[in-house]
């Protein structure tokens, strides 16, 4: 958790004047006792009343310091850790960003959610109570042991005697607590991720009348956590009761033997009075601590899991010098060379000796069963995930040796699955190109064959897009999608699957369109339906993640049997004539 802390730097100021005022606080608290012990053996023993004036007066003035530097104090502590939350929520979020997609499959969604919220809250809790607790209560204790020695040093050794038995108790707290509270995180990812899965996906839940399993799901991670959180809180509530009793035991130590020692003359009452005090300071001191060892095995089971973030390197970097930096000097000239690529831990290689080009200004189409890699292929092309041997070139330059953002300047890639922000129409296409005008939005939504819609919609281009997309259909979003590729008007467009919502009609129409408008680029598209890419100018057949054939469809229906039983099973014998 200490590497954490160096989020606080940029606060270290706030944070040395809360310490600044909690030390003056501690002294004005250590303070009063032997004030009020002065005033019961001086002013009271000897009646006078000026004197208790004086220093009762003085017991104020200290008082309201002690309580004005208190609230300063809180004030600052709270300030500096929300924004150490807030920092370092940045951060994990900015990492997160850079992260693969074998990253984010590595670490999970659900988990990277309650990392950047719950586990975050925990660590800034803990930083405020630091500030505020961590601080004080050894000041407290230690202050509190010197001026109870300075009281009475034989009495003191009721002291000596009870704080072992203190320590062993929080010791033994914490060794009991600190796996709980690791466990506790671990199925609050659970209850996230059956929650997440839930609202995701909800229709499907309904039209399979899955409510009563997903709801006995959602009771056993649910019922899980909280079987967890009732145990550590049992532990922690346990706490409080024993260190009030230890405490008590020792208030009635302190008095019978003070009592003693008044009796023989050798201590005064208000000494006694003043003594009881700083032994309760004392033990309050111990029992903050104790709440810190509490909180911060909590805490460093969350830091663990930040950490885990923050410290993944992400393994698609740029290169130290990048090749290609200008953005407009390319063509669009892509070129697979023996690439091999297999997901971590897949026994099989999902790409496995692919060579083709792909050339500006022609359709490369890419057509194949169900897991055949025709995705991971697309995939590879703006770097989500690195191959394991071969190479990518973009007009002659491995696309390893060029930076993510060039690169991926040069794409207009349309997803399997389309994907829509919140916000109207007219910013999800802009989304491509965010200075686009008016005019290029209209023209790329009516490439994509989307105007039609869009104009029957209440306010046209200005009209909300729902959270993900739900108020459009899916066709609908694929259009839309297709039109923020278009809008960027790169060099190279990926389309994975992304006519499969269209009907046939539009689909045909889209691709006249796009045609005309992409004479100068890549298309490379990924298809399920022949007729989507019979006219492309190479197709290339992928069977279990290696090629079948390559050629046009004439070509391949003489020459490729994949590719006539794929054709034979979609197209009636004339539509193959
Ligand atoms: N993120 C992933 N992690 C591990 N394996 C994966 C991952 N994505 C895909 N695969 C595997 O890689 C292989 C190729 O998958 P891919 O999605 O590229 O196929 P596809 O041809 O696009 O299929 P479809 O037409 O059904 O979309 C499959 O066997 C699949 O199980």
């Amino acid at each position: 958790m200490l590497k954490l802390f160096k989020f606080l730097k940029p606060y270290r100021l706030s944070v040395m004047a809360a310490l600044g005022l909690i030390f003056l606080q501690a002294i004005s608290e250590l303070y009063l006792p032997t004030l009020m012990a002065n005033i019961v053996d001086i002013g009271v023993v000897d009646g006078d009343t000026a004197y208790i004036f004086k220093v009762g007066i003085l017991m104020i003035l200290i008082a309201i310091g002690g309580t004005l530097c208190a609230i300063v104090s809180s004030y600052l502590s709270a300030k500096t850790s929300t924004a150490f939350g807030r920092d370092l929520r940045g951060q994990v979020f900015k990492r997160a960003e850079d992260f693969s997609l074998n990253e984010f499959d590595k670490i999970g969604a659900s988990s990277l959610i309650t990392r950047t919220t719950n586990d975050i809250t925990q660590i800034q809790q803990v930083v405020m109570m630091s500030l505020r607790m961590m601080a004080r209560a050894p000041m407290m204790a230690i202050g509190g042991i010197i001026m109870a020695v300075s009281k009475n040093a034989k009495l003191s050794l009721v002291i000596v005697f009870v704080i072992p038995i203190i320590l062993l108790g929080i010791l033994a707290v914490a060794k009991k607590g600190v796996p709980l509270f690791k466990v506790m995180q671990t199925k609050l990812d659970k209850l996230n991720q059956v929650l997440r899965e839930n609202l995701m996906g909800v229709r499907v839940i309904r039209a399979f009348n899955r409510i009563d399993h997903e709801k006995k799901r959602f009771k056993e991670a649910n019922y899980d956590l909280t079987s967890t959180a009732i145990k550590v809180n049992k532990l922690m509530s346990a706490l409080m009761p024993t260190m009030s009793l230890i405490l008590n035991f020792t208030t009635i130590a302190v008095i019978w033997f003070g009592a003693i020692k008044i009796d023989s003359g050798a201590m005064q009452v208000g000494d006694l009075m003043a003594f009881i005090q700083y032994v309760t300071q004392i033990m309050f001191a111990l029992i903050m601590v104790s709440m810190m060892f509490v909180m911060i095995p909590r805490a460093s089971a969350s830091a663990v899991r930040i950490n885990e973030v923050l410290d993944t390197i992400p393994e698609i970097k740029d290169p130290a010098k990048s090749s290609i930096t200008d953005a407009t000097s390319t063509s669009g000239l892509v070129e697979f060379k023996n690439v091999i690529f297999s997901y971590p831990g897949a026994e099989e290689p999902a790409i496995n000796d692919i060579s083709f080009t792909a050339r500006p200004g022609k359709v490369t189409a890419i057509i194949g069963g169900t897991g055949s890699g025709k995705s991971t292929l697309l995939n590879l092309i703006p770097r989500f995930y690195d191959i394991d041997s071969g190479s990518i070139l973009l007009d002659g330059v491995d696309i390893r040796q060029m930076e993510q953002k060039n690169l991926r300047n040069k794409i207009g890639f349309v997803p399997q699955k389309a994907v829509l922000f919140t916000g109207t129409i007219a910013e999800n296409i802009r989304y491509g190109k965010e200075d686009a005008t008016d005019e290029e939005v209209r023209l790329a939504a009516e490439i994509a064959q989307a105007t039609e819609f869009i104009s029957n919609m209440k306010d046209g281009f200005d009209s909300v897009i729902a959270q993900g997309g739900t108020n459009v259909s899916g066709g609908q979003k694929q259009r839309l999608s297709i039109a923020r590729a278009l809008v960027r008007r790169p060099e190279i467009y990926l389309f994975d699957d992304s006519f499969s919502a269209l009907d046939f009609k539009t689909d045909a129409k889209l691709r006249g369109a796009l045609k005309g408008e992409t004479t100068n680029s890549t298309l490379i598209i990924v298809a399920q339906r022949v007729s989507t890419i019979i006219d492309a100018d190479q197709i290339i057949v992928l069977d279990k993640g290696k090629i079948a054939g390559v050629g046009n469809h004439e070509e391949l229906l003489k020459t490729c049997d994949v590719y006539r039983e794929i054709v034979y099973s979609q197209l009636s014998e004339e539509e193959i004539a």
